[in-house]
């Protein structure tokens, strides 16, 4: 059960810190360009080892990376305040064309789960170096699918693990929240709340949608990235793959729209292994259709 991280900055070494608290897998390997950071880390969550779940935590070169099982891709700029994620394109571009075949060198059958951002299209080009759809992951939108239960079950006033909501599409502005399936106990929010007298209206939701969409801009602006969110997301989708969990998790794929974007998937050992259709409103479709848009757009830049 090994995984390896290729950057190891803000989001790679938070999602290796992660994956060694949930016990997500027996071995991590961390790879840098910047190669006394990827040392720093390494030895550092080693140390979060013995008190927590017995993972053997280390840096190398890509050849360390020999018979990972999964291979986070999180080299890459991050969004400056005020910056979208399609804006890092060009730069992150150019960095996975060097880091892709790298990887493949050493882990040619390895899952490749992508967090570098416009994470979408960077799931694009994986796939498009990679030559294999299957075996390469989009993070997606399972951080904002997780932003959209914290936020409903902060008003519901229960366990986010019993909200059951995804946000599809464009892991970036143009996502679609699916208010339309969203539900606590297999009720739909709107029932759950009127069944329990509590205020439900639009200005609720249209609230809940500005802290879903604009999370990440917010957290940067305060403290110039995010990464416990995405930290644990990565490993979630990391131990679906590792233990082949068969979990449903909205993570990003190449899709009938022409381009990645998210859709619930059952991800297990093999990667992706369906994609699944969701139920939505005419207003979701036609959000979907747009979101699709914005990253067909994106992807004609490559
Ligand atoms: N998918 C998601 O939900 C999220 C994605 N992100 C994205 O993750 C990416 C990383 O963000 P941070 O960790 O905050 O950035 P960071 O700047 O802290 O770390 C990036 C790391 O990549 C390394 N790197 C750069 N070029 C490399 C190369 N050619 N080979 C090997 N390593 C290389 C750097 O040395 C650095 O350690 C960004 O694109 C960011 O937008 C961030 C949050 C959420
Ligand atoms: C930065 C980013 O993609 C996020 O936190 O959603």
């Amino acid at each position: 059960m090994k995984v390896g991280i290729v950057g190891t900055g803000f989001v790679g070494a938070t999602a290796g810190y992660a994956m060694v608290l949930r016990g997500s897998c027996t071995e991590l390997v961390f790879v840098d360009k910047n190669e006394a950071r990827a040392r720093a880390e390494a030895a550092d969550i080693a140390h979060a080892s013995p008190v927590s779940h017995a993972v053997r935590v280390s840096s190398g070169g890509y050849e360390a990376l020999a018979d990972a099982r999964l291979v986070v891709l999180a080299a890459g700029v991050n969004q400056q305040p005020g910056e979208t994620r399609l804006q890092l394109l060009g730069r992150n571009k150019k960095i996975f064309e060097d880091v892709v075949p790298s990887v493949l060198k050493f882990a040619p059958d390895a899952v490749l789960l992508v967090a570098t951002n416009p994470v979408d299209v960077m799931t694009d080009l994986t796939v498009q170096i990679a030559g294999n759809a299957q075996r390469v992951i989009g993070s997606g939108t399972v951080l904002d699918s997780a932003r959209f239960r914290a936020l409903v079950a902060e008003r519901a006033d229960v366990d986010p693990q019993n909200v059951h909501a995804y946000v599809l599409g464009e892991h970036g502005d143009s996502e679609v929240l699916a208010w339309s399936s969203a539900s606590i106990a297999g009720i739909t929010v709107p029932d759950f709340f009127a069944r329990r007298g509590t205020p439900w209206n639009d200005d609720v939701k249209a609230e809940i949608d500005h802290g879903v969409r604009r999370a990440a801009a917010e957290i940067i602006s305060g403290k110039q990235a995010t990464y416990y969110g995405v930290g644990a997301a990565l490993a979630r989708i990391a131990e679906a793959v590792v233990r082949d969990r068969r979990a449903v998790l909205t993570v990003s794929g190449p899709t009938k729209y022409g381009v990645s974007l998210s859709l619930p998937r059952i991800v297990g050992g093999d990667g992706v292994l369906e994609t699944l259709e969701p139920l939505l409103s005419g207003e979701e479709e036609q959000a979907l259709e747009h979101s699709a848009n914005v990253l067909r757009e994106a992807v004609a830049q490559l």
